[in-house]
């Protein structure tokens, strides 16, 4: 696995290595090992996937409050998306930065983030999955969310958004937030 800085201290572009031969290829996603070594959180409480039909799914930005901020480790193990962090630390540098990168079943790019940021994609492709590593379990009540437009953080986003929940059309402004998220 490469680690790749992304500008962004605490979010991480991570490359897995594929070993390839007669039949296709292995490689490993994940190693405790390696990430601790890096100072990423090597505890994985949970794993999850979505699915979402229609190129232009756009969903986020999502973190929790409190004792649920989380580190995540996405993959798109199914079509392209882009993917997206925003730094939403009090008192980071970056604070309102964000990154954005296109995850593919093919690029074999996977997108860190540790406690603090918020995470959104947008499909670039119809029938995307999405695979998450997660250090802390979910608690809908810490579940919280960030405009996913927000002319403040101004995301580039790829695509007109096709489908969005509407939970995510009414998530507060980053200047309407009281502050920002403390890891
Ligand atoms: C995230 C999540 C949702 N749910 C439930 C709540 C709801 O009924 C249904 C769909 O939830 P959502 O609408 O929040 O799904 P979604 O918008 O896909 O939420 C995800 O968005 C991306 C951007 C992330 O970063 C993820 O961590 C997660 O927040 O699944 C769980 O039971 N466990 C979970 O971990």
């Amino acid at each position: 696995m490469k680690f790749i800085d992304t500008g962004l201290e605490g979010c991480t572009l991570i490359e897995i290595e594929p070993i390839g031969d007669n039949r296709g290829f292995f490689a490993r996603t994940f190693c405790s090992e390696e990430f601790a070594k890096r100072g990423l959180n090597p505890v994985t409480a949970q794993c999850s996937i979505s699915f979402s039909a229609t190129r232009g799914t756009t969903r986020g930005l999502h973190f929790q409050h409190g004792t649920g901020l989380e580190d995540k480790l996405v993959r798109c193990v199914q079509g392209s998306i882009f993917d997206v962090m925003v730094d939403l630390r009090d008192g980071s540098p970056t604070f309102g930065r964000w990154f954005g990168q296109i995850l593919s079943a093919e690029n074999n790019l996977q997108l860190y983030s540790s406690k603090g940021f918020a995470h959104g994609f947008q499909t670039l492709t119809d029938d995307c999955v999405v695979s998450y590593q997660i250090a802390q379990p979910y608690d809908a009540a810490l579940s919280a969310g960030v405009l996913w437009n927000d002319p403040d953080i101004g995301i580039e986003w790829p695509l007109e958004p096709t489908e969005q929940s509407s939970r995510d059309l009414v998530f507060p402004r980053l200047r309407e937030m009281k502050s920002g998220v403390l890891p």
